[in-house]
């Protein structure tokens, strides 16, 4: 960094400076990396305010996962599951890897600020233009943590409306070997979700900017109904829209 500093700037004194020459040196410095600071946030905010988000909500097993796949396929959205990313934490063996994992045992929450910078770090990294954020914000609190730290909203937010017997059912049969896929957990997930998640949910009906599912079906069913809903943002329609959109599916083709 010093040496970095040195090379970039003629007025950076040298290590060995005068006593005098020190504070003139630190404010400098100070300055520089203050400038450097606001330059990346303002990229990020700038880079932030140009993507297409969608939020994917739903109970645990509702088909959020199965359902954002065939978007991706169909629409070219980058896939972002929070419980993945948080997962991936865990493997990695990070900071707050046990501590997540202990949560998650429990069917409970995540910090916030966890959460969202993992989010965060996603899609400031990514070169995708849309992305879905499939089970986030599970509360009232990580909302409002996503909008302070991300500094917007999303553009839209789906629902999968689905039974609780349906989900158990689901989760039950899953067989991926998640720590939380079982009968206890389940329990405990749904009455997070009835507590926390709904409020959210909620939220977003009263501002206009939920789209309700039946997640009831096959997988094709529930999908028809997904694409339904967006054949109303002709942005998602055009593919000059992202660069990275892969092939045009052929769900596209048939509409
Ligand atoms: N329409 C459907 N009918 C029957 N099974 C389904 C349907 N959609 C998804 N599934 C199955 O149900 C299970 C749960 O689906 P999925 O993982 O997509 O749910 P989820 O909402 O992401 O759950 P979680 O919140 O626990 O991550 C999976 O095994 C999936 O294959
Ligand atoms: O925003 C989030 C997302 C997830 N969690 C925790 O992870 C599990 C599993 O999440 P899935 O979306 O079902 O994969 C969830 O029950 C929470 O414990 C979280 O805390 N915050
Ligand atoms: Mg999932």
């Amino acid at each position: 960094m010093w040496r970095q500093l040195r090379l970039l700037s003629p007025f950076v004194a040298p290590l060995k400076s005068s006593f005098r020459q020190v504070p003139y040196t630190w404010s400098l410095m100070e300055t520089f990396s203050a400038d450097t600071a606001n330059m990346a946030e303002e990229k990020s905010f700038s880079r932030m305010k140009n993507l297409f988000l969608a939020f994917v909500l739903g109970g645990p097993g509702s088909g959020k996962g199965t359902q954002c796949e065939r978007i991706v396929e169909t629409y070219g959205f980058t896939h972002l599951s929070a419980g993945d990313l948080l997962r991936r934490e865990i493997a990695s063996n990070s900071e707050h890897g046990a501590a997540i994992l202990d949560i998650i045992k429990e069917g409970k929450i995540v910090p916030s600020n966890v959460t969202v910078k993992l989010i965060q770090r996603e899609l400031e990294s990514s070169e995708s233009s849309r992305f879905l954020i499939d089970g986030f914000p599970r509360s009232d609190e990580n909302r409002i943590a996503f909008e302070q730290i991300i500094g917007r909203e999303p553009d839209l937010v789906l629902f999968f409306d689905c039974p609780e017997e349906e989900m158990v059912k689901r989760v039950l049969s899953r067989n991926q070997g998640r720590v939380d896929d079982n009968i206890e957990t389940i329990k405990k997930r749904l009455t997070v979700f009835q507590e926390l998640n709904l409020p959210v949910v909620n939220y977003y009906a009263e501002k206009g900017k939920l789209h309700k599912v039946s997640a009831v079906g096959t997988v094709d069913e529930i999908f028809e109904r997904v694409q339904q809903i967006f054949s109303n943002y002709k942005c998602l329609l055009d593919q000059s829209s992202d660069e990275n959109f892969p092939v045009m599916s052929t769900a596209l083709h048939k509409q």
